[in-house]
């Protein structure tokens, strides 16, 4: 049986919801071997993010340098690259190394507020990665920031997806966690000719500590295998709202996500 690999190119979070950690568990838990390239470390628990350490943009170069000249990978996903000089550093070396099934996470703000990139490193998302990336999955102020525009409607997100569309990513998911209007939870998926949707129940909890994380790292798993691109974002949507229906109901604040449910759930239905 092949085994399947995916590389997550994010910063760490101590507390295990988001990041890097959320990234590695739900690849494993979609069956896919997990790699990892740091860029930044933070100290950060369901409470908020205390501490932000970026790493040297040669140890983030050398961390994707060592997996791309051994292990190689069928699946990239990145988080949180916080400066310019990272992005431009990924974005070589994913071109470098020819890699497909790119999947963009633009991580920007922590749920608490902490700034997890900087202002001036939005450009460079656009001009330097976006144009190699699968697919980009901005949650809808993410989206705000990479096109400029307001987004109060569906109808703004679809016109925000075209505008993305634009960069060179070759498809768009617009998630609808942060969509105050809907009881559902919609995520819009755009291929450049049609649009498609990815309902459920919006949960009523504070516990979504990494859903955006965990979300992007499931549609990049589900890539890695060789799986379209709806399948790879419906994989993700049924993982996430198991993550969040079964919630673990630890630390104070925020609490993570269970990264065990989708499969206990599988299991169950078998
Ligand atoms: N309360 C919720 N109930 C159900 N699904 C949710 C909820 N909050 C977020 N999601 C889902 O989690 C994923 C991440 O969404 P979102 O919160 O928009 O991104 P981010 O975590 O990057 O801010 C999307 O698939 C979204 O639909
Ligand atoms: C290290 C690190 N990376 C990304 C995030 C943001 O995670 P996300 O899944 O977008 O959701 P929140 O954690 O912001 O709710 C992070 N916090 N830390």
């Amino acid at each position: 049986m092949k085994t399947y690999k995916a590389l997550t190119i994010a910063g760490s979070d101590s507390g295990g919801g988001a990041g890097i950690q959320a990234d590695l568990k739900t690849f494993q838990e979609l069956k896919v071997f997990g790699m990892s390239a740091l860029t930044a470390v933070t100290a950060q628990n369901t409470l908020g993010v205390q501490g932000v350490y970026p790493l040297a943009v040669d140890a983030v170069g050398q961390q994707i340098e060592s997996i791309g000249t051994d292990l190689g990978t069928d699946a990239v996903k990145t988080g949180m690259l916080f400066s310019n000089e990272i992005i431009q550093a990924v974005a070589e070396k994913i071109r470098a190394f020819g890699w497909k099934n790119v999947v963009v996470d633009p991580v920007m703000i922590a749920k608490g507020g902490a700034p997890l990139l900087q202002q001036e490193a939005i450009a460079a998302l656009k001009e330097y990665l976006l144009p190699l990336a699968t697919v980009v999955t901005p949650n809808i102020p993410e989206a705000e920031a990479l096109t400029g525009m307001s987004i109060q409607t569906l109808k703004d997100r679809k016109e925000a997806a075209k505008r993305l569309l634009e960069t060179g990513v070759q498809y768009v998911v617009i998630k609808g966690g942060h969509d105050d209007v809907e009881d559902e939870a919609i995520d819009l998926l755009y291929d450049g000719q049609d649009f498609f949707y990815f309902t459920s129940k919006k949960i009523e909890t504070k516990n979504t500590h990494g859903t955006g994380c965990t979300f992007a790292a499931a549609i990049a798993a589900e890539l890695a295998k060789g799986n379209s691109i709806n399948a790879a974002v419906q994989t993700a949507k049924d993982f996430i709202q198991a993550a969040i229906e079964n919630q673990l109901g630890i630390g104070n604040g925020h609490g993570p996500t269970n990264h065990w449910a989708y499969q206990q759930k599988q299991h169950v239905q078998r």
